[in-house]
């Protein structure tokens, strides 16, 4: 879906965040001008260079010149500084949003430092990586990905209407809540876990220890990647959701206590509950958290393990038309076979999908949606 509806956005902060968000609008082929505003005078080169923004500024004052959307996307940390520079510049009729990992704090600061009569509506996109700045932007990042859209008490349906429209034509799904829901969600479910991976890591801080790091797998990998995030923008984070990562710490200590007492006193019962409990719940996650509104139609098959299948496997749904919505590798080993996920859009699609790869000797071991019975329900 192509944004429509706003002929200037300006994004100041050109980062992960806001590099991906400029890169999707051009990939959505948004005919307006995209103003790209970064500290970085380096950044904002690169993003000019790929051709992400049609023009760049350093100077946050000058890029909100006219602009009818002005996306905030630098730490949160820093929109004191930047809404006090731009807020006698703005156009009355711009709306302003932004892309921080907090709400409450965000509407406090907008409530300071944004004139009465100019229109705001906080996002979140639960997207991201442990990666940041210009150079890991990708265009997909936002692709079906829940995206938190948070209107003030005095924001306009209006503005939500268009600002929800431009979500979508990021390819994301917008989700309308307030900025206290938000901020007690996202405490669960991103700035909880953002905390326990950085413990874990940290349990390997001591000298002796860290010479284990050597020897990890993947549990280690898997439970610890978010740790590598920046530790700037997570500092911010921690503090400006303060009352609801305190409300998350006190269930962790909670949870650890209750599990120290039950092994301590070898109670199995208390342990396998707390064990069983917990698969539950990730086992109830969608593969991909992503798989959200629409229905996806989707196929798993067995591939072998070996250099170029994936590219071999999008190269021919290319070929074919064939648009794949997500892909991922469920499990491989080297030397194993493994299996694929790929999910389409519509039934047509996954029709198609599903005769080519089975006339090209691939083994379809699952498939969903398209009309047809689940394989597992079989
Ligand atoms: N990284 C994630 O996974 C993620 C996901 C969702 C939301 N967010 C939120 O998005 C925002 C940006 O995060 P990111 O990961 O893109 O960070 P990033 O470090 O990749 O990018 C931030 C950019 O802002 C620029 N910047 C800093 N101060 C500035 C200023 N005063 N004026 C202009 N530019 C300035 C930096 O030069 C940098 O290019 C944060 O508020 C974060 O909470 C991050
Ligand atoms: O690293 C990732 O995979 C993320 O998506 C990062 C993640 C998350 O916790 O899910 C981190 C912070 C954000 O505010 C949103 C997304």
């Amino acid at each position: 879906m192509k944004v429509e509806g706003f002929k200037k956005i300006t994004i100041i902060g050109m980062g992960l965040m806001g590099g991906s968000m400029a890169l999707a609008l051009k990939k959505s082929g948004f005919k307006g001008k995209i103003i790209g505003c970064d500290a970085s005078l380096e950044t904002l080169k690169a993003a000019k260079t790929v051709g992400a923004v049609d023009r760049v500024y350093q100077a946050p004052e000058e890029a909100v010149k006219n602009t009818e959307l002005l996306v905030l996307a630098t730490p949160v940390g820093y929109y004191r500084e930047v809404l006090a520079k731009t807020a006698p510049f703005l156009s009355k009729k711009v709306i302003v949003t932004d892309v921080g990992s907090v709400k409450g704090y965000v509407e406090r600061i907008v409530e300071q430092y944004l004139p009465k009569d100019i229109q705001f509506i906080g996002g979140h996109p639960m997207a991201g990586s442990e990666q940041s700045g210009f150079r890991a932007a990708s265009p997909f990042l936002y692709q079906n990905a829940y995206y938190f859209l948070t209107p003030k008490h005095d924001t306009h349906r209006d503005t939500i209407k268009k600002v929800r429209a431009f979500v979508e034509g990021l390819g994301a799904y917008p989700v309308v809540t307030d900025a206290g829901e938000h901020d007690q969600i996202a405490a669960g479910i991103s700035h909880i876990p953002q905390l326990s991976a950085v413990l874990l890591a940290s349990m390997l801080d001591g000298e002796k220890s860290r010479s284990y790091t050597s020897f990890v797998g993947g549990g280690f990998r898997d439970s610890t990647r978010i740790a590598s995030g920046n530790p700037e923008m997570w500092k911010d984070i921690f503090l400006f959701n303060k009352k609801e990562v305190l409300v998350g710490i006190e269930t962790l200590e909670g949870l650890l206590r209750d599990f120290k007492h039950n092994l301590a006193a070898e109670r199995e019962g208390g342990i396998l509950h707390r064990l069983q409990r917990a698969k539950r719940i990730r086992d109830g996650i969608p593969h991909s958290s992503k798989d959200y509104t629409p229905p996806l139609y989707e196929l798993v098959l067995d591939v072998k393990d070996r250099p170029g299948i994936l590219g071999d496997l999008t190269r021919l749904m290319g070929n074919n038309n064939i648009n794949i919505k997500e892909i991922e590798i469920l499990h491989a080993r080297e030397d194993e076979g493994g299996a694929l996920r790929m999910s389409f859009s519509s039934r047509e699609m996954h029709t198609k999908a599903r005769d080519i790869l089975t006339k090209e000797g691939f083994s379809l071991t699952h498939q969903k949606g398209g009309g047809i019975a689940d394989a597992e329900d079989q």
